[in-house]
C-alpha cells in the first residue's frame, strides 16, 4: 500500500492525515495554537507556534499509523489562506506576528486605494475585491510599520509568504521560497490570468520583488524535507490553499461543480474551468488549485459566521452543552416559530458585504422557546450558503452555463443532518456528503499523489469520490423561495436606516 501526508495548517489548529492510495484515513493528529489579539480587529499567530504544532503533529500521525517517513510517497500541505509572513531570509526569524486572514487593520490603506479608483486594476488583474482580508495589504502594513523592514526588503533581506511557504522554508532549513498559484492567488499581487507577480501591483503596493516566492502549479515537485525532520527526506509534491483544496477533495475539477465547507465561518466555491470571469453578483474569483500550468479558476463566497453560531448558542446562550446538541434541540420543534435569526456578528460577507451590519433575532413571541431560537440559529447558516449559491448559479447562467445542479458539502457542521436537510430544501438541488469529509487534506494529499504518479489523472480521483448521504429537497419550490424573500427581509434589518 502506498500512503500519502497531508499537513493541514487551519487558523486555529494544525492537523495532519495521513491516507492510502485509495483515500481512506489512516490516522490524524492535532494540535491547537495561541490566537493573539492585540487590538481589536487584529488576530495574529506566531509563526513558529505554528510550524511546531505542525511538526508535533507530522511527527505523531507518521506514530499512529505505525508508518516510518519512507513509507509516505510524497507530502501535500494545505493552508489557511492570506495569512501573512514575513521573516529574515539569514536567520529564518520572523520579523512580526503572522498577521491573519480575520485580521481588519489593513481596512484603512484599501479605503484610500478604493479612493483613488484602484479598484478596478486590481480586480481585473486578481479577481479580487480590495478588502483587508487578502495579504497584500497585510504585507504593507508590515513594510510600513516595522521599523527598517522596507529597507531591507528592498536589499534582499526579507521573504515572504504565506503559510504554505512559511512551512516549505521551515521543512527545508530555509531552501526553498516557493508558494502555489491558488494560495499566491490570494495575496492581491498575483496576475492569475499569467500566474506571475505583477510589476504594477507590486508598485502600487511598495512591496520589493525581491521578497515573493516563486509561483508553482499545485500539483508540483515544490521541495525535499530535511531529513532529520521526519527520519527520512520527504518530497512536498502538493500545494494549495485549503478552500481550493477542498474544492479539489471534492473531486469538483469540471466548470459548475461547486462544494461548501459548513466550519466557523461557510467558504463556497464553484470551479468555472479555464474562464477567468469576474462576478456580477458579489462573488470573489480566485485560482482554483491547479495540476497542470493551465489556469484555472473558481468563484468563491465565504459566510462569516456559519458554524460559528452554534458555538455561541452554546458559549454566549449557554443553549447547549455541546456543538453535537443542537440537532436534537433543534429537531425538539417542528419549525423555528417565525423566529428568523441573521448572525450577523462581525457583518455580512459574500454576497451581502455589509461590514456595519450586526445580529438580530426576530420574530419573537410569548410561545418562543429556546428550541425555535436554536433552529433558527441552524437556518440562518443555510440561509446564508443559499444565497451564495444563487449568487454562484445567476453567474453561471451569465457565461452561458447552467445552474448549479447539486452541492457537494464537508466541514465539521456538515455531520448535521436536519441542517443538511434545510439546506436541500431552500436550495432546491440535492446537498451531497461524501464518505470522506475531510476533503480539504485530501485535496492536498491527491495533488501530492498526481505529481508523484501515485495517480494517473483526474479520473481515477473522480472514480474514489464516493457518497455517503444525499439529501434531496422535499420542500416545495414556491414555499423555499418565500422562505429566501423573509430571510433577505430579515437582513434588511440589520444595518441602521
Ligand atoms: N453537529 C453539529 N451541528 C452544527 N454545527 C456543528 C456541529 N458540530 C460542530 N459544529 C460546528 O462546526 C464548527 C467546527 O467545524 P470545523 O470544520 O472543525 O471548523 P474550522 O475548520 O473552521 O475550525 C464549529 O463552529 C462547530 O460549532
Ligand atoms: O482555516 P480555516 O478552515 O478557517 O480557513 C480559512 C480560510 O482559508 C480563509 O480564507
Amino acid at each position: 500500500m502506498t500512503y500519502l501526508l497531508a499537513l493541514d495548517q487551519g487558523t486555529s489548529s494544525s492537523r495532519s492525515i495521513v491516507f492510502d492510495q485509495d483515500g481512506h484515513i489512516v490516522a490524524m493528529a492535532q494540535r491547537e495554537f495561541r490566537q493573539i489579539y492585540p487590538q481589536p480587529g487584529w488576530v495574529e499567530h506566531d509563526p513558529k507556534e505554528i510550524w511546531d504544532t505542525q511538526l508535533a503533529t507530522a511527527r505523531e500521525v507518521l506514530q499512529k499509523a505505525k508508518l516510518q517517513a519512507k513509507d509516505i510517497a510524497s507530502i501535500g500541505i494545505t493552508n489557511q489562506r492570506e495569512t501573512t509572513v514575513v521573516w529574515n531570509k539569514t536567520t529564518g526569524e520572523p520579523i512580526y506576528n503572522a498577521i491573519v486572514w480575520q485580521d481588519r487593520r489593513a481596512e484603512p490603506t484599501c479605503a484610500e486605494l478604493r479612493q483613488q479608483g484602484k479598484e478596478k486594476t486590481f480586480q481585473q488583474k486578481t479577481g479580487l475585491i480590495l478588502d483587508a482580508y487578502f495579504s497584500g495589504t497585510k504585507l504593507k502594513w508590515i513594510l510600513d510599520h516595522v521599523p527598517g523592514a522596507r529597507e531591507s526588503a528592498q536589499k534582499g533581506e526579507l521573504a515572504f509568504g504565506t503559510i504554505d511557504t512559511w512551512l516549505m522554508w521551515q521543512l527545508t532549513g530555509g531552501q526553498a521560497h516557493v508558494t502555489d498559484v491558488s494560495n499566491a492567488s490570494r495575496t492581491l499581487l498575483l496576475n492569475v490570468n499569467t500566474n506571475t507577480w505583477d510589476e504594477e501591483l507590486l508598485q502600487i503596493l511598495g512591496v520589493p520583488r525581491e521578497m515573493l516566492p516563486d509561483v508553482k502549479p499545485s500539483a508540483h515537485l515544490f521541495c525535499h524535507t530535511r531529513a532529520d525532520l521526519l527520519g527520512a527526506s520527504l518530497p512536498v509534491g502538493g500545494v494549495a490553499g485549503d478552500q481550493q483544496s477542498a474544492l479539489f477533495g471534492q473531486a469538483c475539477f469540471k466548470p459548475g461543480l461547486a462544494k461548501n465547507t459548513y466550519g466557523t465561518g461557510c467558504f463556497m466555491l464553484m470551479h468555472t474551468g479555464t474562464n477567468f470571469q469576474l462576478s456580477a453578483n458579489g462573488l470573489v474569483t480566485t485560482s482554483a488549485a491547479q495540476p497542470t500550468a493551465t489556469p484555472e479558476f473558481a468563484l468563491e463566497g465565504s459566510v462569516f459566521i456559519g458554524g460559528a453560531v452554534v458555538q455561541w448558542l452554546r458559549d454566549g446562550l449557554n443553549a447547549i452543552k455541546a456543538s453535537g446538541e443542537v440537532q436534537q434541540l433543534a429537531e425538539s420543534v417542528p419549525d423555528a416559530g417565525g423566529v428568523m435569526f441573521v448572525p450577523a456578528f462581525t457583518g455580512l460577507g459574500a454576497p451581502y458585504w455589509k461590514a456595519d451590519a450586526r445580529g438580530a433575532i426576530v420574530g419573537l413571541t410569548r410561545g418562543t422557546t429556546v428550541a425555535h431560537i436554536a433552529r433558527a440559529a441552524l437556518e440562518s447558516i443555510a440561509f446564508q450558503s443559499a444565497a451564495l449559491l444563487q449568487a454562484m448559479s445567476r453567474d453561471a447562467v451569465a457565461a452561458g452555463g447552467s445552474p448549479v445542479a447539486e452541492l457537494r458539502v464537508d466541514g465539521g457542521a456538515c455531520v448535521n443532518n436536519l441542517l443538511m436537510q434545510i439546506q436541500a430544501d431552500l436550495l432546491g438541488i440535492p446537498v451531497v456528503r461524501p464518505k470522506v469529509i475531510e476533503t480539504t487534506a485530501l485535496g492536498a494529499a491527491y495533488l501530492a499523489g498526481l505529481s508523484c504518479g501515485v495517480y494517473k489523472n483526474l479520473d481515477e480521483l473522480s472514480a474514489q469520490w464516493q457518497v455517503d448521504r444525499t439529501f434531496r429537497p422535499t420542500l416545495p419550490r414556491a414555499r423555499a423561495q418565500e422562505r429566501m424573500a423573509q430571510w433577505e427581509h430579515a437582513v434588511r434589518m440589520t444595518t441602521a436606516p
